[in-house]
């Protein structure tokens, strides 16, 4: 069953319709606690994971009104139902391979104790709280960020390595659902102004070009109102097989 899934998860990478999983590497399988039968019927019975990307209660007014706006551009026009819009919003989960058919049954065999780090703190509101829209047709997307108070840098300001991380995902999210399988191989900073902690931020993503395996993305942080530039960023993800993040070269 297990080698079913996995074809199915490499299936599911080539047809590139959803961001790509990250490093899986050193995996260990676990052993389920229960028999395996019972283990299996329990996952079956199983409802779908949490999308993180979701409005909760911890979204400030700006938050929600920058999502409503991002939101309502990924409708289709009813009275051109034929055209359909070039937007669409991802949804998010605490592990990248629950976007896999039979991802969430996966999730549960391999580290089933990891999770992603961008949603690894249940308190909602107190870290990373983002959601990301994808535009098809110019191959770029706009992620909404609100920071939490747990990811201070300097007093009153977010973390840069919070900034990088959410800058590695979100260029990591196009960059998987343009190429499939990838990794980061590098990623340039640039931090042009201190970003105020609790404040709401767009960070502004488009592909550059694809060389064979490598695909360049380049990256702005802005204030929801554009005005300001906090952040400017450049990305290169190589295209893996899913063999490489199990250890294999091949
Ligand atoms: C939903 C959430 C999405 C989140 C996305 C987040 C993704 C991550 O953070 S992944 C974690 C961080 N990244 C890693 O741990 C990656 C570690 N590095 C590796 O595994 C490997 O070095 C890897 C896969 C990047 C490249 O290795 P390999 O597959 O052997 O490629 P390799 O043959 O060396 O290089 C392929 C091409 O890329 C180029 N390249 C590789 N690394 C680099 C680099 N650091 N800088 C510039 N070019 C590079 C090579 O020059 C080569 O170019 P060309 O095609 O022109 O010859």
């Amino acid at each position: 069953m297990l080698r079913h899934m996995m074809r199915r998860l490499v299936l599911f990478q080539g047809q590139h319709q959803q961001p790509t999983f990250r490093a899986l590497r050193g995996t260990k399988m676990k052993t389920p606690r229960h028999s395996p039968g019972l283990a299996l019927s329990i996952w079956t019975l199983s409802s779908k994971p949490r999308d993180f990307s979701q409005p909760n209660s911890s979204w400030s007014p700006e938050m929600r009104k920058v999502y409503d706006h991002y939101n309502a551009l990924c409708a289709t026009d009813p009275e051109n139902e034929s055209e359909k819009s070039p937007w669409m919003k991802l949804p998010s989960y605490n592990r990248s391979i629950k976007y896999a058919t039979g991802g969430i049954h996966l999730s549960k065999l391999i580290q089933a104790e990891a999770r992603l780090f961008t949603r690894n703190v249940k308190e909602q509101g107190a870290t990373f709280e983002y959601v990301v829209f994808i535009n098809k047709e110019e191959k770029s997307c706009v992620c909404v960020f609100q920071s939490g108070r747990l990811l201070e840098g300097a007093p009153g300001h977010v973390h840069g390595g919070a900034i990088a991380t959410m800058i590695d995902t979100v260029t990591g999210t196009l960059a998987g659902f343009l190429s499939g399988p990838i990794m980061t191989a590098n990623l340039n900073i640039d931090y042009r102004s201190p970003m105020p902690l609790g404040s709401v931020v767009l960070i502004h993503c488009v592909l550059d070009r694809i060389e064979r395996r490598k695909t360049y993305i380049t990256c702005k942080v802005t204030s929801a109102d554009e005005s300001k530039l906090y952040t400017e960023a450049t990305a290169l993800f190589v295209s893996i097989s899913v063999g490489h993040l199990f250890g294999s070269r091949s």
